[in-house]
């Protein structure tokens, strides 16, 4: 069982310079992998392309063998470095949420997720609270990629170790592929039993 890209290809528009090129990548389950490279080398870009955000325009991917089918609940999560921008202002917590799944009040707690964040609006929670949210929103039941794009890296050493303290447990238990991207070499270090260099 692998998350799995083949000779990959994307560019920003038709004419505009490939981005990704003829890449590889295999996330087998349960393996925690590093992502390192230079800032604009196309992570990011691979990053959306393997959760199926943009389509590739040469090669394919496949989760588990398959390929990824457009809508639905997706079985590879993205999680971004800026919470406030992957969920809707308007939306109560709440909301946001329970919109792919309905976590229990055990889960938001292991976490650090408050109850009453619950009825607040993302402008009303500090960036370390909003992102718990999108790490929870992420680790649905049918969630068995993770890809943490610089996940932690705007929040405080406490925040970051606690949050992928339960990434970590959660991805134990469920044998879940997390890719790690990621520019603080101290934390794919600690996390990754395999480090890819882009490109
Ligand atoms: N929507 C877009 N339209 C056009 N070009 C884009 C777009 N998004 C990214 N790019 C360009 O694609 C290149 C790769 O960007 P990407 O964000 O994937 O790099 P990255 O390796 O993740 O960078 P960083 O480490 O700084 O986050 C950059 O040159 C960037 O300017």
């Amino acid at each position: 069982m692998h998350l799995e890209g083949s000779n990959l290809g994307f560019r920003y528009g038709r004419g505009a310079p490939w981005i990704v090129q003829g890449a590889h990548i295999s996330i087998a389950q349960g393996e925690v992998v590093g992502l390192v490279g230079p800032s604009g080398s196309g992570k990011t870009t691979l990053a959306r392309l393997l959760a199926g955000y943009d389509l590739p325009q040469a090669g394919r991917i496949t989760c588990d063998g398959r390929p990824l089918l457009p809508g639905g609940i997706q079985p590879v999560q993205l999680v971004f470095q800026h919470p406030e921008k992957a969920v809707n202002p308007r939306w109560r917590m709440r909301r946001t949420i329970t919109e792919g799944w309905e976590p229990d009040a055990g889960f938001l707690q292991t976490l650090g997720i408050e109850r009453e964040w619950l009825d607040r609006y993302p402008n009303e929670l500090s960036g370390g609270e909003l992102q718990r949210f999108c790490v929870a929103r992420a680790l649905g039941p049918q969630t068995r990629y993770l890809i943490a794009d610089e996940m932690t890296t705007m929040l405080d050493a406490i925040t970051q170790a606690q949050i992928w303290h339960t990434v970590m447990d959660i991805a134990r238990q469920r044998n879940l592929g997390i890719l790690v991207i990621s520019h603080e070499s101290s934390l794919i270090q600690r996390l990754c039993s395999r480090v890819i260099e882009w490109p």
